[in-house]
């Protein structure tokens, strides 16, 4: 492999990485591009290995050697200070991260996304090691725009709705809104984080995802997770899609966002792994401003993508509407509208996302649909128990 350069024509030294949930959605992307194309070594800790298990193994694999699994809940594991001093930097995704845990699971959440975070800070602080940790757009929370009245003309105003890293506030509901602990969990391991790097000189990168998608996101219900589990939206209607079920909107499906793919994103990381003098010290939204949709648009978008990759006719009620109380539970509440600022990432790394929501989901359903729809029929003809 010919030597790679950084964005400033410096040769990148091969490096160890530690990764904490390599084995979720963007950490199998992360360790796939890693391996296909750098010299680095990956430590992959994680509690599941079933999406990285086609990196592992056999071991005539040309990376063989590059990456090592370490079965490991961080919560209770004397290995990771270990692991974390063994390599030169450790990227922290492990989390409780679908919103359907979020007010239902509130303390699970809190746990996993601050306390279970700590002691990963503590280590890379202690050892001098650099940490890119992973937070979230939730952050941000709802907008300024929202709060203005329905009909006032400063809701097109960018200024009352785009998100920007160092000028936005970050705008939750209220405690009895649970939905929020994620949020808050994750705003105050980020001031943490900085506040390590502002008074014991801690190297950190912070990365907020926005709406990061495709496939081997989540879990389809009852095929590779629980029946009753309520994955994020992209799974769930994909869920729909595959059952021939109507998509279920939740609270009319007015919220918008923003949908990035993966593949666009994990190009973001991988500037930050290897050019660390442009993305220490700094927080980096990681989307695609220009893929924005609200919930009920991307319904239908997907119903027509799904249409053309599986050859199935389209329902003739193709969604319907759900209370956000009847599909999430009590305490739910939910970001109106997320439109990251590209200009700090823009500025540092130089990056942009490529690819249109249209084509981002044309690959990622037909991936859906070529993994599932056969165990879906076959799961589907299976007589129920009386
Ligand atoms: N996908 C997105 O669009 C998105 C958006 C915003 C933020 N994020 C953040 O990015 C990170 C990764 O997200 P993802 O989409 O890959 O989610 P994911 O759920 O697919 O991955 C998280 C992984 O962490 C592992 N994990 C959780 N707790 C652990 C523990 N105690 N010990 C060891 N492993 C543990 C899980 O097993 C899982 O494999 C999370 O911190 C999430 O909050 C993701
Ligand atoms: O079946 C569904 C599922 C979801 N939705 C709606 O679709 C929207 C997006 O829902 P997602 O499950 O993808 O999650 P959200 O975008 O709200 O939050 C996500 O954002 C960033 C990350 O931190 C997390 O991955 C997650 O919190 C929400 O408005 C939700 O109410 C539906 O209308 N129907």
């Amino acid at each position: 492999m010919a030597a790679r350069m950084d964005l400033d024509g410096r040769p990148i030294k091969p490096m160890t990485i530690c990764m904490i949930g390599a084995g979720g959605f963007i950490g199998s992307h992360l360790c796939e591009k890693l391996m296909a194309e750098t010299p680095h070594k990956v430590l992959a800790l994680d509690v599941y290995n079933d999406k990285i298990k086609r990196l592992l193994e056999p071991d005539s694999l040309p990376w063989a050697g590059r990456i090592e699994f370490h079965r490991i809940n961080i919560k209770h594991d004397s290995r990771l200070e270990g692991l974390v001093k063994m390599a030169d930097l450790t990227i922290n995704l492990a989390a409780i991260c679908t919103p359907a845990d979020y007010n239902t699971r509130p303390l699970d959440t809190i746990y996993s996304n601050f306390i279970d975070a700590l002691p990963v800070v503590k280590y890379c602080s202690e050892n001098s090691k650099r940490l890119i940790h992973f937070s979230t757009c939730e952050v941000y929370g709802k907008t300024i725009g929202s709060f203005l009245p329905k009909d006032s003309p400063l809701r097109k105003d960018p200024a009352y709705y785009v998100l920007k890293e160092d000028t936005s506030p970050c705008i939750f509901g209220s405690i009895e809104k649970q939905r929020w602990s994620y949020a808050c969990a994750k705003q105050l391991i980020e001031r943490l984080i900085y506040a390590e790097g502002a008074e014991s000189g801690l190297d950190f990168t912070i990365v907020r995802p926005f709406n990061w998608i495709g496939p081997r996101m989540d879990f389809i219900p009852g095929i590779d997770g629980p029946s009753e589990g309520v994955p994020r939206v992209l799974a769930c209607f994909s869920n729909n899609l595959l059952r021939r079920e109507p998509l279920k909107l939740v609270d009319g499906g007015q919220s918008q966002r923003t949908f990035v793919y993966i593949k666009d994103a994990i190009e973001a990381v991988l500037l930050m792994i290897e050019n660390p003098d442009r993305a220490n010290g700094h927080i980096f939204n990681v989307g695609n401003p220009n893929n924005e949709v609200t919930v009920r648009q991307l319904a239908e978008m997907m119903t027509q993508v799904y249409t053309k990759v599986s050859g199935e006719p389209m329902l003739q009620s193709p969604s319907i509407d759900v209370s956000s109380k009847e599909f999430y539970g009590e305490g739910y509440d939910d970001s109106d509208k997320r439109i990251p600022d590209m200009t700090i990432i823009n500025k540092q790394l130089g990056w942009n996302p490529k690819t249109s929501l249209w084509d981002l989901l044309e690959s990622t359903l037909t991936y859906q649909y070529r993994t599932y729809a056969e165990a879906i029929k076959k799961s589907m003809a299976k007589p129920t128990a009386s």
